[in-house]
């Protein structure tokens, strides 16, 4: 019989305490939604009263299976708990579950509350009881506990006494400040049970500033806690809390976790985890982060050739786990660290068939390798990989030439006298007999000045007669340029990250002296790859 082990899931209170994160009420109910899909036992909706949004969360607040929980403080000094208005806004909000942060370190007591040590026991004691009384589940987090412990260890126990003593069916045993490692989280949370509070009462609440807050949960669940508290993408606080995406399938997966207790989360629902990851840095605008545990896109990524030849005969060689448990993907990516089987693979799921002992392949690898000492860099552009694989095979339709190009940056006063910046653009392409002029500007629709890269790639695909139904709906979403050193010169190295309208995105590259020659040259791979994909016969 297995044990059950319970997540909490703190993103929308502590997760909105992340510089620069701010969630509205359409995006905390998007994200409530995903962690119940996922099979999260709590989900802390915010703190009611503190702010109008999360006042409105609260208000809004979808039907979950998960028990919706409200974060608030013990009372006030000098008020009764029945009398505190940060607490009646808490319990207004009408959650099943309350969680109160109260003080567990006597310096905390003196120095940032003010209060005698006796008082805020009382105020532990009377909040607590006063949430039970209302008919809710009641959890207590021992803010600063660890540091607590190891300063004064008989008053932090006697605060955890008071909750648990009021009726809190959660004690949850905060590191604050996230300097506690894991040995000693364990060692404590160990003395906390010998010391009369059940593990079946008590949760666990990391925070990352040492990088050991997924390590410290799964110390005190060793040592006996049964309640996780974490973030999706371990957003929070500072350095952040205990990574959710990492821990659940960690707690599914692995050993001896896995056999040994029981979550909310089904193995069908972690397939919906990378999903579920994307999503949230979809709604703060980040780039995911590539190589975060389980879910970056790197993740299961093999570059190495030795890596990449093994994975070929049996992933297991070089994966922990199978991507496809946590909804992620495995790729083989072309770079100067490739051999052959990288370079099969990644033809093989480009769709193009060539034999094993076909020479050309060979000449694929060291014009890879050559071009990545020239300043190229395939591994992050697939699409460019796929191009220079194609031409080599003979299998890249002549679509268009680039007669020649033009771009102009100019400085001038507007209508109103303020000095504005408009970039001009002129491609004349061939495309059979046919040349092709096209002029942009750099103007967007709100009158803005994108430069002049943009203005190069609006007159590029402006006209591209036969081919144009192909590629306008593409649109560029990424642009990344890096200086870098191709043989013994330094070059500009441009990424551009392209989209369709079905959302499949592409990644080109293009390497020059010359920023604006090596933006066109990725501009102009990113057109040929999209017509090779939709299979345009060339005019
Ligand atoms: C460890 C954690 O992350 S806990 C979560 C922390 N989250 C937040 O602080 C975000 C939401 N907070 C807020 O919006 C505001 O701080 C509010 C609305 C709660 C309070 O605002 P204010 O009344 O203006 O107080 P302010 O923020 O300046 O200071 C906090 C007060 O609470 C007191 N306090 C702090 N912790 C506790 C506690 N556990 N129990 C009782 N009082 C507490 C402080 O002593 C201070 O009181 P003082 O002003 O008399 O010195
Ligand atoms: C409660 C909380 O967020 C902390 O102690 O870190």
């Amino acid at each position: 019989m297995k044990e059950r082990l319970y997540l909490y899931d703190t993103t929308l209170r502590d997760g909105q305490q992340t510089q620069g994160v701010q969630f509205s009420v359409a995006e905390k109910i998007q994200i409530a939604r995903t962690l119940d899909d996922l099979g999260i036992d709590y989900i802390e909706g915010g703190w009611p009263g503190a702010n109008p949004t999360d006042s409105d969360f609260f208000d809004a607040r979808p039907q979950t299976r998960a028990t919706f929980t409200a974060f608030g403080m013990t009372r006030r000094a000098g008020r009764s708990a029945e009398n505190d208005d940060v607490l009646a806004a808490v319990l207004n909000a009408q959650t099943p579950a309350v969680c109160l942060v109260g003080k567990a370190h006597d310096f905390h007591v003196t120095t940032a509350l003010g209060q005698s040590l006796e008082e805020n026991l009382e105020a532990i004691r009377s909040s607590v009881a006063h949430a039970v009384s209302r008919g809710r589940e009641a959890l207590f987090d021992a803010e600063h506990f660890f540091d607590g412990w190891k300063a004064n260890p008989d008053y932090a126990l006697s605060c955890l006494r008071a909750a648990f003593d009021a009726g809190a069916r959660w004690i949850v045993l905060c590191d604050t400040n996230g300097g506690t490692l894991p040995a000693e989280i364990g060692r404590i949370t160990a003395e906390v049970i010998a010391a009369g509070i059940p593990g079946d009462r008590l949760g666990i609440h990391c925070h990352d500033d040492t990088g050991n807050a997924v390590a410290g949960t799964l110390a005190a669940v060793d040592a006996g806690a049964r309640q996780i508290q974490g973030t999706l993408n371990g957003l929070g606080e500072r350095c952040g809390n205990a990574n959710l995406t990492t821990l659940i399938p960690t707690l599914l997966l692995k050993e001896p976790y896995a056999s040994r207790f029981e979550t909310g989360v089904t193995h069908d629902a972690l397939r919906g985890l990378t999903r579920a990851s994307r999503m949230l840095d979809d709604i703060l605008n980040r780039v995911p982060l590539r190589s975060a545990p389980y879910v970056g896109a790197s993740a299961f990524v093999h570059k190495a050739g030795l890596h990449a030849s093994a994975i070929l005969k049996d992933p297991s060689t070089y994966e922990h786990v199978d991507p496809a448990l946590v909804g992620n993907q495995r790729l083989i990516p072309m770079s100067n660290q490739a051999g052959l089987s990288n370079l099969r693979a990644r033809l093989a799921a480009a769709g193009i068939e060539v034999a094993p002992d076909d020479p050309r392949l060979g000449q694929i690898l060291r014009q890879i390798k050559e071009r990545e000492d020239q300043g190229y860099a395939y591994d992050g552009a697939q699409a460019s990989f796929e191009l220079l694989a194609r031409r080599a095979l003979g299998l890249l339709p002549d679509y268009f030439e680039v007669k020649r190009y033009r771009v102009t940056v100019e400085r001038r006063k507007n209508k109103y006298n303020q000095m504005v910046t408009l970039s001009e653009a002129v491609v004349v392409v061939k495309i059979g007999d046919e040349k092709m002029l096209s002029v942009s500007e750099s103007l967007d629709e709100t009158g803005s000045d994108r430069g002049p890269v943009n203005a190069l790639a609006k007159a590029l695909a402006k006209d591209l007669g036969p081919y144009q139904a192909s590629i306008d709906d593409m649109k560029l979403v990424d642009f990344k340029v890096r200086i870098t050193q191709g043989g013994t010169e330094a070059v500009t190295r441009v990424i551009i990250d392209s989209e369709d309208g079905a959302g499949q995105r592409w990644s080109t590259v293009g390497v020059s002296a010359n920023i604006v020659d090596a933006s066109f040259e990725a501009l102009v791979e990113a057109i040929l790859w999209k017509l090779v994909r939709d299979g345009v016969a060339p005019a």
